[in-house]
């Protein structure tokens, strides 16, 4: 479990996060959700430890973040950071090796050559093993990056269905990891993540694709400049008025009976109000009868 309790970052004064607090659940993916600069990216960082908080706590394990070294963290806990607009020269394999980094010193043991396999098939790149990382596609680069994390934090055991000697909770930070896949790897990357939450693990995830929030996550922490507006079940946090206070749009929940789940739709499908009138009505506050 992750334990964030009354989070603050400000920057050359000016507050990216106010009083943030919840908590996410070991077997459970927890989506982040809001608009641009609504301060996702910050929470990630703070809960990667790659920024401290200048209020409030982060616990992971029941213990604070601060004080857990980075050698440690990073053999329970991966992240895969947004725009990796990294220049690496590496074949796809050996660049998933690297998630297995933190586990060896010298050289890899062929648990860490199996569990690099293992990864690359998750992923469906095992095609793309030896090809330089730089000259595939956004989309495929996504998923190595995303068998890079998989990589780091998987053991021989969750390969053949064992066991752990000790059990211990894992923590995967995803910030907006579906973005560039195609429908397909989107709901495949998800499917991996629910896998994952069976496993023992604890993923959060910043989404901006609600419906596929709807769908997949088991909670939903949904931010405004940088404050909570609510944190709670996707069915329950996602109405139409919470959504409208983070993106400024007007949606419908509709709920066909044939699906598991509800879908969000823009109300402008039903009412075929253009969205430049809207964007007018919002920053004007009042309604303009002739269309722009
Ligand atoms: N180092 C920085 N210096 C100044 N402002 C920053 C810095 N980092 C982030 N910000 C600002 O903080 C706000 C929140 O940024 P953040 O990246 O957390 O947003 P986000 O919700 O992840 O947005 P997006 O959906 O566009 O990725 C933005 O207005 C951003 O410009």
């Amino acid at each position: 479990m992750i334990n964030v309790e009354k989070v603050g970052y400000h920057i050359a004064g000016r507050p990216l996060l106010q009083n943030v607090s919840f908590v996410a659940e070991t077997g459970q993916l927890l989506a982040i959700i809001g608009a641009n600069g609504a301060g996702k990216s910050t929470l990630l960082k703070i809960l990667s430890k790659e920024l401290a908080p200048d209020s409030g706590k982060v616990e992971m394990r029941g213990e604070n973040l601060k004080s857990i070294r980075n050698n440690q963290l990073a053999r329970f806990r991966a992240v895969l950071a947004q725009n990796n607009a990294l220049a690496f020269n590496f074949n796809v394999s050996e660049l998933v090796m690297m998630g297995r980094y933190p586990h060896f010193d010298g050289s890899p043991s062929k648990q860490d050559h199996e569990i690099v396999e293992y990864a690359l098939q998750q992923t469906d790149i095992t095609h793309l093993r030896d090809r330089i990382f730089l000259t595939l596609s956004g989309g495929e680069q996504q998923r190595v990056l995303l068998a890079k994390v998989l990589a780091q934090l998987t053991d021989i055991e969750d390969i053949y269905g064992l066991p752990h000697p000790v059990p211990q909770p894992k923590y995967l930070l995803l910030d907006e990891p579906i973005t560039g896949l195609d429908l397909y790897h989107q709901h495949n990357l998800l499917e991996i993540i629910r896998t994952l939450t069976l496993r023992n693990f604890c993923v959060i995830a910043i989404l901006h694709d609600l419906n596929l929030t709807m769908q997949y996550a088991d909670k939903v922490l949904i931010l405004n400049s940088g404050k909570t507006i609510a944190f709670g079940k996707p069915v329950q946090v996602m109405t139409p008025a919470n959504i409208f206070s983070a993106f400024h749009i007007p949606v419908d929940i509709i709920h066909p009976p044939e699906y598991t789940h509800p879908f969000i739709v823009h109300s402008r499908s039903f009412s075929e109000q253009p969205l430049q009138e809207e964007r007018w009505e919002r920053s004007n506050g009042q309604s303009k009868s002739l269309y722009l």
